[in-house]
């Protein structure tokens, strides 16, 4: 008995060492909500995988929620013997988008959007990855503490990744101590306005504030986002004549000419030498925003990448959509700044997208309570601005973009490889082996009506420019590190994404 007791004892460590390992295998096993897959490792198949090295037929093997390997079709018979597939035929798989400028209000304003409506939305449109903006929460994201608020308002709420910008504002531009503590404790990178933003705490920057953003963010090798525009006194002026009616569209658009965004961008390009190899600021990039200017804007953003400087330029989705001239008096759900221009500017707009001088797409989804968009007055000067977008930004670029000849890989590239880079995501932008397993998987010839009977998960669909129209290209199914996060109108019912914060 005693003999017996003792070598029970001697076996303790070892039985508490199974249980352990049956228990950690278990917890890795078990269906966690984070997925509607019960598979750690499985393979996606399709006729369609746009690759780095083109589009191919065959499969994504996905293991611990990375791309393992990549096999073609040629090698795929017989390759697996006993793994789970799912086989999505005809239907292109592609690396997940990454909105790199999204405002999802949260916390403090998150009855305009919020975490779990925004990424819920962003995961049924294909969108893997969201680098938040720092404006419309309540606080603005512009320091040490108000970052740590998006932290916590984001933790377990999300359904894809999400990382966030910090602000750059006067109260922090000039010391380079705060801006350095912000960096560290992870944003991925500064936005600031060169004119009023709608928000309080978030004033705009003058051109010494921005030149001393970027010989701080140089060390840190990381973007400065700029929404470039600039107020000009005479127009504000002509517009407060009683001529001009508010609900008139083109009131709007002569309240913010695209001389507005050339003065801002010449503004810009005296200091974005600074970041050429060499210059003071070198390491740090200037990422111009929603650019909607296709003309003298674009003009001169080309001639400062042409000497060097370290700059890109994102554009929207409802710039290549919409042209002015269609946008129906009183409908504010279009304003936003800049403004939608004329159709001659949007085909100059795809032009500079396709030849390679606009580098990116990103949603800009701007929401906020329909209230504020005035849809009854239709008042375009008072209406809030900014459009709703996020969960259709992949059908809409599809729908125009198949008129001027887009292929698939580019689609990629605008919303995913080069978004990555923006963003300092190594491991994502591509489906390469490695890489994490982001991943849509969507049907280009699929039309669907986006009207009151479509599901929309972003929190105010109403307001949504693209509401009442036929889009081309339905989101089938959604990956996020390996996890099935979403699939034909159902989500995994636990909020797994990651807080992406800068190392
Ligand atoms: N406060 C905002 O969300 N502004 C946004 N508004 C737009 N684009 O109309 C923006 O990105 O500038
Ligand atoms: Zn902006
Ligand atoms: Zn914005």
């Amino acid at each position: 008995m005693e003999f017996h007791k003792r070598s029970l004892f001697s076996l303790l460590p070892v039985i508490v060492s199974i249980l352990f390992f049956f228990l950690k295998f278990t917890l890795k096993t078990a269906p966690s909500g984070c997925s509607l897959l019960p598979h750690n490792h499985y393979w996606i198949s399709s006729k369609r995988i746009v690759t780095q090295d083109g589009v191919i037929s065959g499969a994504v093997e996905i293991k611990d929620g990375k791309v393992f390997s990549l096999v073609k079709e040629e090698d795929w018979h017989g390759y697996i013997r006993n793994g789970h597939i799912v086989d999505f035929g005809e239907a292109v798989v592609m690396p997940g988008l990454i909105d790199v400028h999204a405002h999802l209000d949260d916390p403090g304003r998150d009855d305009w959007e919020g975490f779990p409506s925004g990424t819920r939305a962003a995961a049924a449109g294909g969108i893997t990855t969201l680098i938040d903006m720092p404006l419309n929460s309540e606080p603005s994201t512009v320091s040490v503490e108000t970052l740590k608020l998006k932290m916590n308002a984001a933790k377990n709420r999300i359904f894809v990744d999400v990382g966030f910008w910090g602000g750059l504002v006067p109260d922090n531009a000039l010391n380079a101590t705060a801006l350095e503590g912000f960096l560290r404790a992870g944003v991925l990178g500064l936005k600031s306005f060169m004119c009023p933003s709608g928000i309080n705490d978030f004033p705009m920057t003058n051109i010494t504030h921005i030149k001393e953003g970027l010989s701080v963010l140089a060390k840190f090798k990381r973007p400065l986002l700029v929404h470039a525009e600039v107020q000009e006194d005479v127009v504000g002026e002509s517009v407060e004549d009683d001529k001009n009616d508010a609900r008139l569209y083109s009131t709007y658009l002569k309240t913010r000419p695209p001389s507005m965004e050339e003065t801002a961008i010449r503004n810009l390009l005296t200091v974005s030498e600074n970041t050429r190899a060499g210059g003071p600021s070198e390491g740090a990039h200037l990422h111009i925003v929603h650019l909607s200017d296709a003309q003298s804007s674009l003009d001169l953003l080309k001639k400062a990448k042409g000497r060097g400087d370290s700059i890109s330029i994102e554009t929207c989705p409802h710039y290549l959509s919409f042209s002015a001239d269609e946008i129906p008096d009183g409908d504010t759900r279009f304003k936003c700044a800049p403004p939608i221009r004329d159709a001659d500017n949007k085909e100059k707009l795809w032009e500079a997208l396709t030849g390679g001088d606009i580098d990116m797409l990103s949603s800009d989804h701007s929401p906020s309570l329909p209230d504020l968009k005035l849809l009854q007055e239709g008042d375009f000067l008072k209406a809030w601005g900014g459009i709703s977008s996020l969960q259709y930004v992949l059908p809409a670029t599809w729908t125009s973009g198949r008129k001027y000849g887009v292929t698939l890989e580019q689609i990629a590239s605008w919303w995913s490889e080069k978004p990555a880079k923006l963003a300092g995501q190594h491991l994502k932008g591509s489906i390469a082996v490695g890489n994490y397993a982001d991943i849509v998987a969507w049907d280009p010839e699929s039309e669907f009506d986006l009207d009151e009977n479509h599901s929309s998960y972003i929190k105010h669909p109403s307001i949504s420019a693209y509401m009442g129209r036929k889009l081309s290209g339905k989101v089938l199914a959604t990956f996020v590190r390996g996890n099935l996060v979403y699939k034909e109108g159902e989500h995994a019912p636990a909020a797994c994404g990651s807080r992406l914060l800068a190392q």
